[in-house]
């Protein structure tokens, strides 16, 4: 976006309307909107006309002229007319915190898949607010009835929105087909999936590169990653594990964003494990917490076991460790993705995890069962082997009944052949 802009923050007391400041100017940073001025205010509810009260709309436009800036940006949704209204009175281009959001989200989007639906969620809010807009010059030049080269205008625009939107979709279709092919194939291997998750500049990206060896792009930027990167990982025992790092959550997601990206965390909502990464420096760590579950919820991965990590504790200096919550039977770790300390913390539970209810068992594999053994030692699951006197092997193995009854199925071997 590379622009100067003036920021509109108001407090409201009400939380559905409630934004935090310092977040909104991350955010417009991370646009690389460089922000000249800020202004605040307090409501109890937005004005219908202009969102803000006339007296503020007045210092708005005085701070726009002062500084000579092409745009204004609102930390909170204004409607349609909001946003008309308040461009006419301050005679500039003005955004708001979805559009904001969906101008990152454009920016950052990688894959084919994250580009369409970036541009899905794009038209659908362009097509409401084009619609009032022409609807509004169509009233200027009075032409009551009257098909007008504007109306004609907003009809062919209408009409191309609207083809170039199902265009999309049928693209969309396609694409996720072919992801959930691959996903069904990852899931059916019987390797753990584990996704990195949690708010957005957390340390998500950080800690997937530190577990993984991945060159991932992190930057202290809000929603530096957008698609889902996956990699398999193995951790210090030696099991393998499939992990993967998803988008940043922020409150107040936009409505059409979560729409279009359930896709996308449909990776998540196949998760046998989330790792919730929080950054535990942030004094709004626990309001964040709760906001990133309520997305979860929303996705339909509310019911995920967690490893809640408190990441960046060498800001604070503090010693790494971890606590088990018997009520939640949760674990919680508090690390550091950056220079490692409490990593090794945090291998250990993911084993736990991913050992489950692991119990030890001895199996003669015949020669024809190379594939199963292959996939044992690619699960980490080996302990000990020895070539047996058939050709084939003699395994002492680490791994959950259920699972190892799976793959035995999968590979059409007889259970009543092991040992
Ligand atoms: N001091 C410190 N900084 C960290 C640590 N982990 C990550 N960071 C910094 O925090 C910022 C965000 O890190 P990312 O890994 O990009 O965060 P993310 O959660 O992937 O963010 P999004 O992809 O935007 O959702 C970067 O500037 C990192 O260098 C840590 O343990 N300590
Ligand atoms: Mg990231």
């Amino acid at each position: 976006m590379e622009s100067h802009a003036v920021l509109i923050h108001i407090n409201f007391r009400d939380p559905d309307f409630k934004e935090a400041l310092d977040e909104f100017v991350l955010l417009s940073e991370s646009a690389g909107v460089d922000v000249m001025d800020i202004i605040t205010g307090s409501r109890d509810s937005p004005d219908a006309r202009y969102f803000v009260g006339t007296g503020k709309a007045e210092e708005i436009r005085d701070c726009v002229q002062r500084n000579n800036a092409p745009l204004a940006i609102f930390n909170h949704d204004l409607s349609p007319a909001q946003e008309r209204n308040l461009e006419q009175f301050l005679q500039c281009r003005v955004l708001d915190r979805s559009g904001l959001i969906l101008d990152i989200f454009a920016q950052r989007a990688r894959t084919y898949e994250g580009k369409l639906q970036v541009e899905l969620a794009q038209l659908q809010h362009l097509s409401t607010r084009l619609i009032r807009g022409w609807t509004h010059l169509e009233r200027q030049k009075g032409g009551i009835g009257l098909r007008g080269p504007g109306e004609t205008q907003l009809e062919t625009d209408r009409r191309l929105i609207g083809q170039r939107i199902k265009a999309i979709h049928g693209r969309l279709d396609k694409v996720r087909g072919q992801r959930e092919q691959s996903g069904k194939q990852r899931r059916e291997s019987s390797t753990p999936v584990m996704s990195l998750i949690g708010y957005t500049n957390a340390g998500k990206s950080t800690l997937f590169n530190h577990l993984t060896g991945a060159g991932v792009y992190a930057a202290n930027k809000l929603f530096a990653t957008l698609d889902p990167t996956i990699r398999r990982c193995e951790l210090a025992s030696g099991r393998a594990v499939v992990l993967s790092d998803t988008v940043g959550f922020i409150r107040h997601i936009p409505h059409d964003l979560i729409a279009a990206f359930r896709a996308t965390l449909e990776e998540t909502r196949q998760s046998d494990v989330l790792l919730h990464v929080v950054d535990s420096n942030d004094a709004e760590r626990e309001a964040r917490i709760e906001q990133v579950n309520s997305v979860l919820s929303e996705i339909g991965a509310g019911h995920i076991p967690q490893i809640l990590i408190y990441n960046k504790i060498d800001q604070e200096d503090l010693a790494p460790r971890m606590d088990y919550d018997a009520g939640n039977q949760r674990f919680s770790i508090w690390l550091s993705a950056q220079n490692g300390s409490g990593m090794g913390l945090l291998h250990e539970v993911l084993d736990r995890h991913v050992r489950g209810n692991a119990e030890r068992h001895e199996l003669h594999l015949p020669p024809t069962a190379g594939k199963l053994r292959a996939e044992l030692f690619e699960l980490g699951a080996v302990r000990e082997e020895q070539t047996s006197d058939d050709g084939g092997w003699l395994l002492k193995v680490d791994l959950d009944s259920r699972q190892l009854h799976k793959l035995m199925h999968t590979d059409g071997i007889d259970p009543g052949m092991l040992q």
